[in-house]
């Protein structure tokens, strides 16, 4: 039927103007659709952000962010262990520090005991086989919620970076396999890889955020350290503006240069074609951060019946994979793991 049909608009058929290269060939069936698929989402690509809090026993739900929850460190260690079942090779932890505890410098950031550590010691513990990610910044520290030091209006650079590369030494102490600071000050990862070497910690790796761009997809995380309430103004002196993609390119390569062995992206969906640039030009180990906003509009539309959540988390995961990424940080981790095994 198909070979007797001739278009009866200008005169070529459909093969004349193809010349016979039909591309629907292979989309044919299920078996030739997973013969050609270029890739694939496996659990192997998966980093699971944690929130953690205070206490004993503690589990709270992040209102902005439905299905994931604050966490005190025994039960974090509960979701290590079920991580490290389901194969997720690692865990980014964050913490809702106590507000008591957070000041003008982010000290806390430099108590050896704080939450982060304790959570590193405990997971690593019980849960040796799985990887735990460390960020440095001074975020979830500070009385201001700015990811530096604030004087006199300032974010200061060099002061920040000093204490940031004082604080990876205490979390590489307290087990963390992977520091990856968050802040975007200048020099933060060669002072960090300085610091680890000069303590000893040769094999404690560098995740750089290299590429953190100012953007509107934090507001869900924000509640979860909370620091919503915190925040004055915004964080454009040290975040990349979003419409920037060269200075993208620079920032990775200087956090190279500076000894950074991974680099990633943050947002995610909204960024990969800074995801795919990284990758062409540095063919370095790259990641994504799919962040609390994007995680939320996923959560929200499908909460609402207007897309199937399911499928959009996995085809937006697997955007990531087509874009260069090795692997994607994603508060989707233990469903899609789950999923995945099924
Ligand atoms: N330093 C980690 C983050 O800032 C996460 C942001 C998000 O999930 O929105
Ligand atoms: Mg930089």
């Amino acid at each position: 039927m198909n070979r007797m049909f001739k278009a009866t608009t200008a005169g070529r058929s459909v093969d004349e103007i193809t010349e016979g290269r039909r591309l629907r060939r292979m989309r044919k069936a299920d078996w030739s659709r997973r013969l050609v698929q270029e890739n694939r989402l496996t659990v192997d690509d998966l980093i699971w952000p944690i929130f953690l809090i205070d206490g004993e026993n503690r589990r709270e739900e992040i209102a902005a962010m439905p299905g994931v929850f604050r966490l005190s460190v025994d039960l974090a260690v509960r979701e290590a262990e079920r991580a490290a079942k389901l194969g997720i090779p690692a865990l980014a932890t964050f913490p809702n520090v106590e507000l008591s505890l957070r000041d003008q410098t982010g000290s806390a950031i430099l108590d050896p005991d704080n939450l982060v550590n304790r959570a590193s010691r405990a997971i690593k513990a019980a849960v040796p086989e799985i990887g735990v990610i460390t960020d440095a910044a001074l975020d979830p520290f500070t009385s201001h919620g700015h990811d530096g030091i604030l004087r006199d209006g300032i974010i200061v650079n060099d002061e920040t970076v000093a204490q940031i590369a004082t604080a990876a030494v205490l979390q590489a102490d307290a087990g963390a396999d992977i520091i990856a600071p968050s802040d975007m000050m200048d020099g933060r990862i060669g002072a960090i890889r300085d610091a680890l070497d000069a303590a000893g910690f040769q094999d404690v790796a560098i995740m750089s955020y290299a590429t953190k761009f100012a953007s509107a997809f934090y507001g869900p995380y924000r509640e979860a350290i909370g620091t919503k309430g915190l925040l004055k103004g915004d964080k454009k002196t040290y975040y990349i503006d979003h419409a920037n993609a060269d200075e993208a390119v620079r920032e990775a390569e200087q956090d190279l240069a500076e000894g950074a062995d991974m680099l990633m992206v943050k947002p995610g969906l909204p960024y990969l074609d800074i995801i795919r640039r990284l990758k062409d030009e540095f063919a370095m180990p790259t990641f994504a951060y799919q962040v609390s906003g994007e995680y939320a509009m996923i959560r929200a539309a499908a909460a609402n019946g207007w897309i199937d959540g399911d499928k959009a988390m996995l085809e937006s995961l697997v955007a990531f994979k087509r874009a260069g990424c090795d692997g994607i940080l994603t508060y989707f981790a233990p469903q899609v793991a789950e999923m995945l095994r099924a």
